[in-house]
């Protein structure tokens, strides 16, 4: 993994640190919720994403040598600088499972710490968890229509710098089966895969010597693209030729990939021609500015596409650039605290808290969670966070535990679980959301509601604070 350091944080994460530092209230303790308020790409929900990562940075949190060198030529005291060459993250994380179905305004993870470990570690824990849940939920609405295809991310080349590295890691959390993305591969153990350039086909007189000459030095995985001069009159002749002198080797072309043009056209056409070839078996890849929309669309003409080669609009989380996950201050020295705001829903929610997703007797769910008071274990009616005359009785409903502590005392409570434990885990609880939610217009809103003690807790904070 990239190596990230305590120095991955907005200077006013130490600006306020140093302040506490020096006023006493080093063992001032917080609790920041991290959540978001709008679902990205219009979309019925979320894929949470970043978790691991997250935790593996956090147990070994520390400033280098070089950071604390760093932060002696900023204005820092001696003394302050002498903690943080001390510092570890000796907090408490409880957290929803990486890969769950996340939405907006509840809490999806909650940190307890010391108020300057809380600050610190905001930038980053923003930075990895927004990320990551957008990418994941975009690579999500792709699998959504995409069925059993594969879905390749090539995105590295157009990501957002360095962000293409957990692109990668976050495309496969949605569904994504494999991955161009080599570093990627190697640290999180995907899957990687590739074809060929057009770069490497220009590179020889003709278009034949460079798909015979990819054949013999990858006989097991030769994909040949296809429309470097023309798909149907070039590209695919030569492949077809190719192919059958691999056949005369033992060997089989593993497919073609088409980059241009109308793709449902000449998929079909080259359908076509590998099928009347004796070319069953050779896959048809596609790429060229694919989306979720693009995909369905492909499908919906029957284009005859096994695989989706996807870059820029799934690293990019294109249409929207980033999730709006943010980290408010829910509780400090164990008294609860509230950010009033002329806009109802950014009023925040005060005290350590609980999500339970409602289903009903035979476990469907009924598309609501329900927000408590972290001691509350069961509620019989919740209350609309915004319109306080809303009520829903909720007796009767299976409620299940969102926030699990994944972290106690700087130490993780569990072992890792592997990339494909998560993409698995985020497959089965999309499966259990009803259609309604997974389309991509005017998706179901999937409701929220909070208890009637964090009602009333909340109305006397209000209250309080009010001038
Ligand atoms: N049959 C199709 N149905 C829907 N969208 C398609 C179809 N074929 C291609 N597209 C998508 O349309 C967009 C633009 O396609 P277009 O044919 O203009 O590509 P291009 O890069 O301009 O091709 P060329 O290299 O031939 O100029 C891309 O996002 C592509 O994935
Ligand atoms: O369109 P995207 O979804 O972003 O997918 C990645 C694109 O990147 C490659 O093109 P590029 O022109 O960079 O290289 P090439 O010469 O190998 O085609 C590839 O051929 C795809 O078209
Ligand atoms: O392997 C490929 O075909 C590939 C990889 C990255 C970007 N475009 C295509």
């Amino acid at each position: 993994m990239l190596n990230i350091t305590a120095t991955y944080t907005d200077q006013y994460q130490l600006a306020m640190a140093q302040v506490y530092f020096q006023n006493g209230q080093r063992e001032t303790t917080a609790v920041f919720d991290y959540f978001f308020r709008k679902l990205p790409f219009r979309n019925g929900y979320a894929i949470f994403a970043g978790l691991e990562n997250l935790l593996e940075i956090l147990e070994d949190l520390r400033f280098s040598d070089s950071d604390i060198d760093f932060l002696k030529k900023q204005e820092f005291s001696e003394e302050f600088i002498e903690y943080l060459r001390n510092f570890k993250f000796r907090g408490t994380i409880y957290s929803a499972k990486e890969g769950d179905l996340v939405f907006p305004t509840r809490p999806v993870l909650q940190v307890e710490a010391t108020m300057i470990e809380a600050q610190i570690i905001e930038t980053m824990l923003l930075n990895i968890l927004n990320f990551q849940t957008l990418i994941a939920t975009k690579a999500s609405r792709m699998r959504l229509v995409a069925g059993d295809r594969t879905l390749l991310d090539f995105g590295l080349r157009r990501s957002q710098g360095a962000g293409g590295y957990y692109a990668s890691r976050a495309a496969i959390i949605g569904g994504f089966n494999g991955t161009s993305n080599v570093i990627a591969g190697k640290d999180f153990e995907i899957p990687v895969s590739g074809t060929m350039a057009h770069s490497f086909i220009q590179s020889y007189d003709d278009e034949l010597t460079a798909f015979r000459a990819f054949a013999k030095g990858r006989p097991h995985d030769c994909v040949l693209l296809v429309d470097t001069y023309d798909t149907l009159k070039s590209g695919l002749p030569h492949a077809i030729k190719v192919g059958k002198e691999m056949e005369q080797k033992g060997e089989k072309l593993a497919g073609i990939r088409l980059d241009s043009g109308d793709l449902a056209y000449l998929a079909k056409e080259s359908r076509k021609m590998l099928d009347n070839a004796g070319l069953e078996y050779v896959k048809i890849a596609a790429s060229n500015q694919l989306d979720e929309f693009v995909i369905k669309s492909l499908l919906e003409q029957q284009a005859p596409i096994d695989v989706f080669g996807v870059g820029t609009n799934l690293v990019t989380g294109s249409p929207d650039g980033a999730l709006d996950g943010v980290y408010k201050l829910a509780e400090s020295n164990g008294k609860p605290r509230l950010k009033i705001s002329e806009n109802l829903s950014k009023v925040t929610i005060p005290h350590k808290k609980q999500v339970y997703r409602l289903s009903d007797s035979e476990g469907h769910l009924v598309g609501a969670d329900a927000m408590t008071m972290r001691s509350e274990t069961r509620i019989d009616r919740m209350h609309d966070p915004m319109e306080s005359l809303k009520s829903l009785a909720v007796e009767g409903c299976k409620m299940e535990a969102l926030l699990h502590p994944v972290m106690i005392d700087g130490k993780r409570t569990e072992k890792p679980r592997s990339l494909e434990e998560i993409s698995q885990y985020a497959k089965e609880r999309l499966g259990t959301l009803p259609a309604e939610y997974k389309r991509f217009f005017n998706p179901h809103i999937y409701k929220v509601g909070i208890s009637s003690k964090l009602k009333e807790e909340r109305e006397n904070l209000l209250n309080k604070y009010k001038i």
